[in-house]
């Protein structure tokens, strides 16, 4: 089994309450993953990830080793039939199937380029590791999503929800770099799936991937998007029509306290303070981030969990 997309979620009710019953008693399977090796590739930067998969391994009693792929490790082809007469030094063929012989599941994460549509829509990074390793595959955030945050925004969303069938928002907001869809991506799915009112709030030209929003609503306009809502999502994402191009920076469309009423406040993190969103938000007790992130531990115990329970 991998976990390298929402989609591999077959009953999110079943998993939200599950990873609930590990978040009350973490170390109850420590036993489950004694003498297993959980390898962290990371082909870019993490705090969250980094650390709450490496706990969620430590409460299975895995043993956790880590490694910046980009920079410390040999530069990966993942070419077919390349001459590798260039900067790359060892091809995935090899790379996946030795780093296999060290651990019993390895979790990848690998952004898009922003810059070729095709090939990030390809997954080839995750996709060659899934082909080449013997071992199942963990998706840490690859080019178009980033499962274990969807997981984890629907946990918190259960958690907090006061009705039952709240009213979700997932509402772009600026910023200064362009950034990926993977978590707009991931979190559309994960609501898709949910039992929530669910709308989505971004300015023209940064509708996401069509073939992922489907007839989720999209608003143009913000104020219209927040009515009543229960959590407001915030994310930035740059234009997928304009692919990885930042079309607009309106200083308008930043989460401000006065526009999120009594909603929660959502982010993956991390959060350009005063850019995405004000920091009146992010200092009261309407924003969820801090436990979001703490629920990234339960996200990845659960899916360790039934990988091991599969193995
Ligand atoms: N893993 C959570 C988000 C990671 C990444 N954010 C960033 O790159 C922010 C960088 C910055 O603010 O400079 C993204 O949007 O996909
Ligand atoms: N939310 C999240 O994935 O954070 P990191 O990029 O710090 O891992």
């Amino acid at each position: 089994m991998n976990y390298t997309s929402i989609h591999d979620i077959d009953n999110i009710s079943a998993w939200i309450e599950e990873a609930k019953t590990l978040k009350a008693n973490p170390l109850k399977h420590i036993q489950l993953g004694k003498n297993k090796v959980l390898g962290l590739l990371f082909f870019n930067s993490s705090l969250r990830t980094r650390l709450s998969t490496q706990k969620a391994a430590l409460n299975l009693g895995m043993n956790p080793i880590v490694m910046n792929v980009s920079g410390d490790a040999w530069g990966i082809e993942f070419g077919d039939g390349t001459v590798m007469n260039g900067t790359t030094a060892e091809h995935i063929k090899e790379a996946a199937a030795v780093v296999s012989q060290y651990c019993d599941i390895i979790a990848v994460r690998a952004f898009p380029s922003l810059i070729d549509k095709e090939k990030d829509e390809s997954e080839h990074v995750l996709k060659s590791f899934a082909k080449y390793a013997s071992v199942p595959i963990v998706n840490m955030e690859s080019a178009t999503g980033h499962p274990l945050q969807g997981l984890t925004d629907a946990i918190t969303i259960s958690e907090h929800a006061k009705v039952a069938k709240p009213k979700v928002v997932l509402s772009w907001a600026p910023h200064i770099k362009a950034l990926p869809h993977a978590v707009g991506n991931s979190f559309v799915q994960a609501m898709q799936k949910m039992d929530v009112e669910f709308v989505i709030a971004n300015p023209k030209g940064y509708n996401l991937n069509p073939e992922i929003t489907g007839d989720t609503p999209i608003y143009h306009n913000q104020e219209e998007a927040f009515k009543d809502a229960d959590f407001v999502y915030t994310k930035n994402w740059s234009s997928y029509e304009d692919y990885g191009k930042v079309v607009n920076t309106d200083p308008n469309w930043m989460i401000t306290k006065e526009k999120l009423g009594n909603a929660k406040f959502m982010h993956c993190l991390p959060v350009r303070r005063n850019v995405v969103v004000e920091d009146a938000v992010l200092d009261t007790d309407s924003s969820l981030v801090i436990e979001q992130a703490n629920n990234r531990t339960y996200a990845a115990q659960l899916v360790l969990k039934k990988i091991l329970e599969n193995a």
